[in-house]
């Protein structure tokens, strides 16, 4: 590109220009993304492709529309155990085309660029960043409800730069049920930790071998591992896999064992693991423009010693848009789709990332907010408490009753944090 410095001539001011336009380009793209999963592992060889994979089929079998993106650059695995080959196709804007995989559920992988599928990819730090950020920019997904992506194990440049580019990605960490995997988690947890993404939960994988010619249980590493892993940690246990050899044949096959007899303890367990995925991703019912919002049904028809709790910042008395600043929560428990009970309750002294684990102890299920920022929300969706934003300022068991009726209106979420 010449020999001029930068900015003493256009050129400066025209690679500004694209590189904002990337940045729009991407931000564009992840807006149309509503949760984008990242499944990581301390250490390799744990089933972390295999639970990307089971984890993506899942979703897309329940009707979501589901994107897999394989960022594992320099070992591919998702095009083999997906049987899916070839090149990516263009569209007319130039942007690549993700292989499908069935009606709901497509998937890129560094391998359909790759003209050998044995090539080794050997690429340093920034011109993975650059690839990871093309394969969301520049690939034409469409709206997706998941996007799941399959990192390499450990805590490197591909998770890092997944941090980087989603801000808003949570962590799905696999581990064994080994003892030793606590110290490979560990790592995991920190990595997280310092790149500030939320943790959805730990996946405990080859638990137990259930053999297939007489059915029991043989153990094949300690089992309990990844309960015990999740308490220490206190993570969710998002569910823990059977080791089943029909899993290792459907993957050399690309064939997944996902349309087998749906008794087997593999396929209830990816459905278990599947239900866990989407309790925590609950969506966050923070709409952008007014709009009328109805509890879940779980949440109005709890009924009897099912009772469920809900936690309404007050101030005065009346909700309060301040939610991390608010004088008091109202609890307030719902039996059989009506207020019937309410509690005051001081919370203890602001302090990020408090709240959530608080409110989750005393059982709360659902909080209905004026305001709230986006990482608050999320740590609640950690804690599996649905958000509400946007609600009017009101006594708070009208506000309950009205959500319960499915009559709340609820307007912009005011928070700016
Ligand atoms: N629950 C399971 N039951 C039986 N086999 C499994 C199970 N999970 C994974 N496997 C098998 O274990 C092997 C490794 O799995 P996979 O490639 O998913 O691991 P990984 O952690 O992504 O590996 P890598 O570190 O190479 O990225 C594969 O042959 C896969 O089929």
């Amino acid at each position: 590109m010449g020999s001029c410095e930068k900015g003493s001539c256009g050129h400066g001011g025209a690679e500004k220009n694209a590189a904002s336009q990337e940045e729009e380009q991407l931000h564009r793209q992840l807006q149309q993304i509503q949760h984008k999963l990242l499944v990581m592992s301390g250490k390799g060889g744990v089933g972390k492709s295999s639970v990307a994979v089971y984890i993506a089929l899942g979703l897309a079998n329940r009707g979501y529309k589901v994107g897999l993106m394989d960022v594992d650059l320099h070992g591919p695995s998702t095009p083999r155990m997906l049987g899916i080959t070839g090149m990516f196709g263009m569209d007319e804007h130039k942007r690549l085309i993700p292989h499908r995989y069935n009606e709901n559920l497509e998937v890129v992988s560094i391998e359909y660029l790759l003209e050998d599928r044995d090539s080794a990819v050997i690429w340093r730090g920034p011109i993975k960043h650059g690839v990871i950020k093309q394969f969301i920019s520049e690939v034409n997904w469409g709206k997706l409800d998941y996007l799941v992506i399959d990192c390499p194990p450990g805590t490197g440049d591909e998770p890092l730069s997944v941090a980087q580019t989603i801000p808003d990605a949570h962590a799905v960490i696999v581990t064994t049920p080994q003892e030793v995997a606590l110290a490979d988690v560990r790592k995991s947890i920190n990595f997280c930790r310092k790149v500030q993404m939320s943790i959805l939960g730990l996946v405990e994988n080859m638990d137990g071998l259930v053999c297939p010619h007489c059915g029991k249980e043989i153990d094949l590493f300690r089992r309990g591992g990844g309960r015990r892993t999740a308490e220490r940690m206190q993570l969710t246990l998002l569910g823990s896999l059977p080791f089943d050899p029909r899993v290792v044949e459907g993957g050399d096959a690309g064939r997944p064992f996902m349309e087998g007899p749906s008794d087997t303890p593999f396929i209830q367990a990816v459905n278990r693991l599947i239900d866990a995925v989407e309790e925590r991703c609950l969506p966050a019912e923070a709409p952008t423009a007014a709009k009328t919002v109805a509890a879940k049904p779980e949440v109005a028809s709890a009924a009897g010693g099912n009772a469920l709790k809900v936690a309404i910042p007050t101030a005065q008395g009346v909700l309060c848009n301040h939610f991390g600043h608010c004088e008091q929560f109202a609890i307030l428990s719902v039996k059989d789709g009506r207020v019937d009970g309410r509690e005051w309750v001081t919370p203890p002294p602001h302090e990020p990332g408090l709240l959530p684990r608080w409110l989750a102890n005393q059982g709360i299920k659902v909080v209905i907010s004026g305001g709230m920022g986006q990482r608050a929300i999320s740590q609640f969706a950690e804690q599996g408490i649905r958000v509400v934003t946007g609600a009017p300022v009101m006594d708070p068991d009208a506000l309950l009753q009205k959500y319960l009726d499915g009559s709340l209106e609820t307007g912009p979420n005011v928070c700016d944090h």
